[in-house]
């Protein structure tokens, strides 16, 4: 079984405004509201491309019932620990760019906590853990690491997408897998990674300090993976970039899908770059049919 585990989970609030103006009342072309945050995004994208999963974490109040009853409706496997506030409400603003504004999130208890490590301790060596996104101010932010090197003496696989303190957590724990951004890489070296070159030297050191593979997604510049005994760079296919929120979890989502299968990581990094692309092309997440027809532009080079 695959976990994925959103300790913050949100609503998803996109907003399309052509000409917008600061200050000024602005009126939407177009919006929508889905269920988000990473772990979710990789649960829905895993569905899309026929894995099943368990997605684990905090939900609270009607914005969590929404994002409950969301992912019940597409068939997907639920465990979350109700809290007492309301899940964060995180807004995409759509102008000539793309503007964030992601919430905080309700706290959760200590009682709520003992709840969640509860739920997570039915792992075993079997499944394969996936930690994404930002930790709640109320919860350690060493949990990630924490749980990692309790799982790890299970055989339980993880694989992580965070950025900041806990990538660098994280990272002491050494994961099956992480995947940071470009900015995320070049914030933990404190360096500005800008090229393919850069990404694959400071993912190596990643790799020599002990993490299996890492995998630097660089947006439209596609992605590098690292492993033990390679390193492969994979392009992205041709397209044009409707919304790049949900890529990097689509990568995730898309290189577990083909990991699952017994496919070697090479195969599943294509895979993963090429479901990324797709919800980049699109307005929500990927489909199958997509990953698939975009599989074929997508070359995976040893660097
Ligand atoms: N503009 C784009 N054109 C094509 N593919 C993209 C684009 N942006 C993202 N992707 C795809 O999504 C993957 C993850 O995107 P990235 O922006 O690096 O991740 P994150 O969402 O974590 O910041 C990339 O490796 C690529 O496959
Ligand atoms: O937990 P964080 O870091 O605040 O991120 C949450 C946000 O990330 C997303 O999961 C998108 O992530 P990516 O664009 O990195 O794939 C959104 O759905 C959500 O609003």
């Amino acid at each position: 079984m695959i976990y994925t585990i959103t300790l913050n989970p949100s609503l998803d609030y996109t907003v399309k405004v052509d000409n917008f103006q600061i200050g000024e009342l602005n009126r939407s072309n177009e919006d929508y509201k889905v269920p988000g945050g990473k772990g979710i995004n990789v649960s829905r994208v895993l569905k899309r491309l026929g894995v099943d999963s368990k997605a684990l974490g905090f939900v609270g109040g009607f914005t969590g019932k929404y994002i409950e009853d969301y992912l019940k409706d597409e068939q997907i496997e639920v465990d979350f620990v109700k809290v007492a506030g309301d899940s964060r409400i995180n807004i995409k603003l759509k102008t000539d760019v793309e503007t964030e504004i992601n919430g905080s999130g309700p706290n959760i208890g200590p009682a709520e906590f003992e709840k969640f490590i509860e739920k997570l301790d039915a792992a075993n060596s079997k499944d394969i853990i996936v930690f994404s996104g930002s930790i709640p101010s109320t919860l350690p932010a060493t949990i990630y690491k924490d749980l990692i090197e309790k799982g790890k003496q299970k055989g339980t696989l993880f694989v992580a997408d965070v950025s900041g303190v806990a990538l660098k957590n994280v990272i002491e724990a050494k994961p099956f897998l992480i995947k940071p951004n470009h900015h995320e890489l070049g914030e933990l070296f404190d360096k500005e990674i800008t090229t393919i070159q850069d990404a694959y030297l400071y993912g190596k050191k990643l790799v020599d300090s002990g993490i299996e593979n890492v995998i630097v997604s660089m947006a439209d510049k596609g992605a590098v993976l690292i492993t033990k005994t390679g390193a492969y760079h994979a392009n992205v296919p041709k397209g044009t970039l409707v919304n790049s929120v949900g890529a990097g979890d689509s990568l995730v989502g898309g290189f577990l899908a083909a990991f699952v299968t017994g496919a070697p990581v090479e195969q599943a990094f294509r895979n993963g770059v090429s479901s990324g692309s797709a919800t980049a092309f699109s307005m929500g997440l990927c489909t199958k049919e997509m990953v698939s027809n975009l599989l074929n532009q997508v070359k995976v080079t040893t660097l």
